[in-house]
């Protein structure tokens, strides 16, 4: 609702109460309609303001409505009335102001923001632009490239900032909402057209055809395939260059495309996904509100790393105190100079000054005795990190939680070797850990709700996107890796080049395809992984054999690889080739095409035209496959779990939603036939066979993603 009351004798306040963001839901715009006409019909009233309770102005649309048939007054008249009044409109912004709830105070005469506020335009995010008239106000407000800039990022800024661009009035440091009225009695009797955005002829820019055309290249280089961000650039370059009445038809145009789109739904459902898997739960029933954490003030790293450098600056830029602890001497000392820098870096971009202060070196581990919590980031050998946590459990004070970042190993083998196995869980950060949001929270049979309440916790206040998930060979993104991958190196051997693949998966929006990553990563970290499991044979193996390992179909080409020194980008040669080792350029390399023909050659493997449409369904329908028996071994705890570690660990495309967003746009129906298609064309590949929840979910009528969870517990009872 809104509400009205009239306060210091002639001024009309206005305050939105919807919690916990204030979002304009229909009953809030009908408020909104009846509270403007109470003050403008009332000649007491003399000015208005208009606020949000609790503290927030407005969240923007209610996203939850979107979908429905948005009953309720709609905003751009609403916004137009404002503007029309002839009293003076001021919004009061205290929280912030985002979306449709900027477009509300564009409405109004005046702005006066709160400096802890943030306001911004964040509807790109969503898939949508700023469309009750937001694309066309904004810019003839604070000009065409800022706009720009806020427009197709949807960044939310500071009050400081948006005082800057000439974005609000004024910014108060206390109570907004008394300085706002006091501010509204203070115009009251001056002209408002020059306060009317909607008059404004929006400032001219020089050349803008090619301003336009400029930003528009870089937005579709960027993109990845979204279609929101062209659409905020047609709408602004609408406001640059038509009358308003014109823009703003534009701008309609371009939000019933996109409002529409598949785009929209995925990137709104991955906006409340990232808020349910904050709210994490364990198969026993423990959750966020049952389980507390502790704070957490000291912690220290092991192993100095790629992981643990990351990880130690990512904690000392939180404010944590940090014991980095190396027991190498040279790492220890590069260790030391790469950290040094990487703070040094961070500062000069954030504007803080650098957290050298924050972390103690040592190559001794007593000197983590007195941490609360312990993240072990050693090298990727079980033997070496039972040793570690042997060791851990002896050197730190009771109560320490013991935490390893291992990407893939039992966390259970680790607990087993302290004496409290209850405070083992798993941190698993993606490289570089400092930059990467996304965060696995793994927690084992024995880990207790409170360390994994502690671990989520710590994760928040790094800023990262963390995910509770159970304890199994890769958790959750690693373990679905393997079958995309698997599939990946098939398609090498049936006719594809590394190039088709990576291509096909780039323009399905991926950052970067299979084969690309593989050489980022290092070719030669999966070759150490498999030759500890017995996979690897020397020159590949032979004969038949040769493409069969454990019974399941194999392919050695990784090996091969390997064993001509090809790691990637490090050795400037892997599936492509770099100027020089170290180089990001990735180009495609003869030998390479080369190599693939031999091995065919040598296999009797004939070569056959492979379509984009096959690497898609083959790697995708894979991944999401092991995605169904994650969900069914209860290793997530829904399928948004699994979309938000794919969107923020693995490059997967937002507006694509993640892999089980992604299947059930495409219909669970098709993805298990073509599942089944491919598993009868390979029966030596366990995972195209598709899996019972997903057969069982068909065999229910493919409810929506948001019945899965529901679903679940029935196939749960039922397997
Ligand atoms: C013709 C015109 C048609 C459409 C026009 C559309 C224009 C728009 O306005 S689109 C919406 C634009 N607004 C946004 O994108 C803002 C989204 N919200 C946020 O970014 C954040 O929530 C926040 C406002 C910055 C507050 O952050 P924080 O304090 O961290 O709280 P959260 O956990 O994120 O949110 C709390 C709670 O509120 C729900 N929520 C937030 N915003 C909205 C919203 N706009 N509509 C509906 N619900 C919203 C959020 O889901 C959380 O609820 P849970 O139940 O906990 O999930």
């Amino acid at each position: 609702m809104a509400q009205y009351s009239l306060v210091s004798g002639s001024v009309g306040l206005i305050t939105l109460k919807n919690p916990p963001v204030n979002a304009l839901g229909a009953v809030v715009r009908h408020g909104i309609v009846d509270s403007v006409e109470k003050a403008l019909s009332d000649p007491k009233v003399k000015s208005v303001v208009i606020c949000g309770q609790n503290g927030m102005f407005c969240g923007g649309a209610d996203i939850k409505e979107f979908g429905t048939d948005m009953k309720g007054p709609p905003l751009i008249p609403m916004f137009h009335s404002l503007e029309a009044a002839n009293k003076p409109v001021v919004a009061a912004i205290e929280g912030g102001a985002f979306g449709g709830g900027l477009e509300l105070a564009l409405g109004c005469h005046y702005r006066i923001a709160h400096s802890k506020a943030k306001v911004g335009l964040p509807e790109v995010t969503l898939g949508l632009l700023p469309a009750a008239a937001g694309s066309q106000r904004l810019p003839r407000l604070i000009g065409v490239p800022a706009a720009l800039n806020l427009i197709t990022t949807g960044r939310h800024i500071t009050a400081a900032e948006a005082l800057q661009l000439g974005l609000v009035d004024q910014v108060a440091d206390h109570n907004t909402v008394d300085t706002a009225v006091k501010f509204a009695q203070s115009v009251v009797g001056k002209s408002l057209d020059s306060r009317r955005i909607s008059n404004f002829q929006c400032p001219p820019v020089p050349n803008v055809d090619v301003l336009f055309e400029e930003v528009m290249q870089k937005i579709r280089q960027t993109s990845r395939g979204a279609i929101a961000p062209i659409a905020c650039v047609q709408a602004v370059r609408a406001a640059a260059t038509l009358p308003y009445k014109d823009g703003l038809q534009k701008e309609k145009e371009l939000m019933a495309t996109l409002f529409t789109s598949g785009q929209a739904r995925s990137l709104q459902y991955c906006f409340f996904a990232q808020r349910v898997v904050s709210r994490w739960s364990m198969p026993n029933g423990a959750s966020w509100d049952t389980s507390k954490g502790r704070p957490i003030h000291k912690a220290a790293v092991i192993g100095l790393g790629t992981m643990g450098r990351g990880i130690a600056v990512a904690l000392a830029q939180t404010g944590f105190s940090v014991v980095a602890v190396e027991t190498q001497e040279k790492q220890f000392m590069d260790a030391k100079k790469a950290v040094a820098g990487m703070l040094e870096r961070g500062a000069k971009r954030s504007g803080k000054v650098a957290a050298h202060d924050k972390i103690i070196y040592s190559q001794n581990l007593q000197a983590i005795a007195d941490v609360d919590l312990v993240i072990e980031a050693v090298f990727e050998d079980m033997a070496l990190k039972k040793r570690v946590f042997r060791q851990l459990s002896d050197v730190c004070k009771p109560g320490t939680f013991l935490c390893t970042n291992t990407s893939t190993l039992d966390i259970d083998q680790m607990a087993a070797e302290t004496r409290q196995p209850e405070l083992v869980v798993g941190m698993h950060f993606f490289a570089p850990a400092h930059v990467m949001k996304l965060l696995e929270v793994v927690y084992g049979p024995r880990s207790s709700p409170e360390a994994v309440a502690v671990a989520m916790q710590l994760g928040k206040k790094m800023g990262k996107v963390s995910v509770a998930v159970g304890n199994c060979r890769g958790f959750v993104g690693n373990r679905m890796l393997k079958p995309y991958r698997d599939q990946a190196y098939f398609l090498l051997e049936e006719g594809a080049t590394p190039e088709l693949i990576d291509q096909a998966l780039e323009e399905f929006g991926f950052a970067m395809g299979a084969f690309k990553v593989y050489d980022l990563s290092g070719l030669d970290v999966g070759w150490k992984v498999r030759k500890e499991e017995g996979l690897v044979l020397p020159g590949g193996g032979s004969g038949k054999s040769a493409r069969i390992r454990q019974g399941v179909r194999y392919s050695p080409l990784g090996d091969l690889m390997c064993e001509e020194g090809r790691f990637g980008q490090k050795t400037g040669r892997g599936w492509y080739q770099y100027d020089k080792p170290g180089s990001r350029d990735a180009k495609p390399d003869p030998w390479v095409h080369r190599f693939l023909e031999d091995y065919r050659a040598r296999h009797g493997l004939v070569a056959r035209r492979i379509s984009n449409q096959e690497v898609l369904e083959r790697c995708l329908y894979a991944m999401i496959n092991e995605g169904f028996r994650i969900l069914e071994d209860g290793i997530a705890a829904g399928p948004e779990d699994i979309d938000i570690i794919y969107v923020f660990g693995y490059g997967w495309p937002r507006h694509r939603g993640g892999p089980m967003f992604y299947a059930n746009m495409v219909g669970l129906p098709i993805v298990l036939e073509r599942l089944e298609h491919f598993a009868q064309a390979n029966p030596d590949v366990p995972t195209l066979q598709p899996c019972n929840l997903l057969r069982k979910l068909v065999a229910s009528g493919s409810p929506p993603i948001s019945k899965w969870r529901e679903a679940m517990k029935n196939v749960h009872s039922q397997l």
